[in-house]
């Protein structure tokens, strides 16, 4: 029997790869740096049974209706904004991610961010870089205390989560809004659940930490803006277009909110010529909140763990879509009995 057929969109090392060569002919795109053209992407979906992804790869409605031989898709991220997940499920295509492994990474990157915004950590590397330190005076890059501050994140997920508890360590009075309630951390991280207008008004740091969702989309607007502290700094290392950046950029010209550190973009990658890079109080990283050699490799890992797995039928290590296998194993269940 013809084996299935697995196309990653990234030149990943061979050792990565390697168990999926045992069941499967595995195609990769020839860099791991440049990204593989949509159009090649397509043509290459029309012929998979999976296809391995990264979050900045486009696999829209269009490209998984031509995929007709398409069982899984399996994103290199948590996030899986990138992906037409309602088609994919129309199609009982499974979708999958990797969760958990990147949480404390890209928890430690967000405050990281946090932290070097509000000390002006990179500005005062460029000053010296660039000779301007002559003289030490009392205010030289004068920044904002962390410690004792009201951090408010939104979207306290596996991250949030994270994000809170090495606030703990800062002794920060902990805000948060999401969907649903956390007693969890609550209890054990003293963080308080608050409205989003009212974590807006209170909090010296706004963490946004939500996914992307068409009720995500631009809450961080002109008005929400608005309604924070001049001194607050607004940290972005979840999705870009949560933040709507023309009113981001206002409101920073304009002295509504201090200073904002940025991971993502409403469209990336931002170009040297980006507005908001004009502002000494903005801090920007391109996209790196997993980025540790070891967190990529545990998501390389378990990104081919979950097509190998189901690839066999069986059931991967972290689903997107759920309904999908729920339905297939009641399928299954209902022929048994
Ligand atoms: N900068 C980077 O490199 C990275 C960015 N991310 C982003 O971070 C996001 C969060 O990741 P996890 O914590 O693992 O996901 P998660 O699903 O555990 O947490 C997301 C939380 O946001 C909440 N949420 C959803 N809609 C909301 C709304 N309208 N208002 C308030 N809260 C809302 C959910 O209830 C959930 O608790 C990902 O979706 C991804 O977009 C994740 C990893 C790295
Ligand atoms: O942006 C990264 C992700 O894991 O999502």
């Amino acid at each position: 029997m013809k084996k299935p057929f697995v196309y990653i969109t990234r030149k990943l090392e061979s050792d990565i790869v390697e168990k999926l060569g045992n069941i499967a002919e595995v195609q990769m795109w020839d860099s791991i740096e440049k990204p593989v053209p949509y159009d090649i992407l397509k043509e290459k979906a029309s012929k998979a049974h999976a296809l391995l992804t990264m979050v900045s790869d486009k696999v829209d409605e269009s490209l998984i209706a031509s995929a007709p031989y398409l069982k899984v898709i399996a994103n290199l991220g948590v996030g899986y904004d990138n992906i037409a997940v309602h088609e994919a499920t129309k199609r009982k295509i499974l979708v999958c991610n990797t969760p958990d492994v990147l949480s404390d990474t890209t928890a430690d990157l967000t405050f990281a961010l946090l932290m070097a915004t509000a000390r002006r950590i990179v500005e005062g590397h460029e000053y010296i870089k660039k000779g301007h330190w002559q003289d030490w005076n009392p205010y030289l890059m004068a920044g904002y205390d962390i410690h004792h501050k009201t951090i408010g994140i939104v979207g306290m997920g596996r991250i949030g989560e994270k994000v809170a508890k090495r606030a703990t360590g800062f002794e920060m009075n902990i805000l948060y809004h999401n969907r649903s309630r956390k007693q969890k951390a609550e209890e054990e991280l003293g963080a308080k659940y608050v409205s989003f207008e009212e974590l807006l008004g209170q909090s010296d740091f706004v963490v946004s930490l939500a996914p992307l969702t068409p009720e995500t989309k631009g809450m961080f607007n002109r008005k929400a803006f608005s309604l924070m502290k001049n001194s607050a700094i607004f940290i972005n290392a979840g999705r870009g277009l949560v933040m709507n950046e023309a009113d981001l950029y206002d409101a920073l010209v304009n002295k509504e909110i201090a200073a904002a550190g940025l991971d993502v973009f409403e469209k990336e990658p931002i170009s040297a010529n980006h507005p908001l890079l004009k502002l000494q109080n903005v801090v920007v990283l391109p996209h790196i909140g997993s980025a540790s050699l070891e967190t990529r490799k545990k998501m390389m890992k378990l990104a081919v763990d979950n097509i190998d797995l189901a690839l066999q039928g069986k059931e991967p290590k972290a689903l997107v879509n759920r309904e999908i296998w729920n339905e297939k194993k009641s399928q299954l269940h209902n022929k048994a009995f």
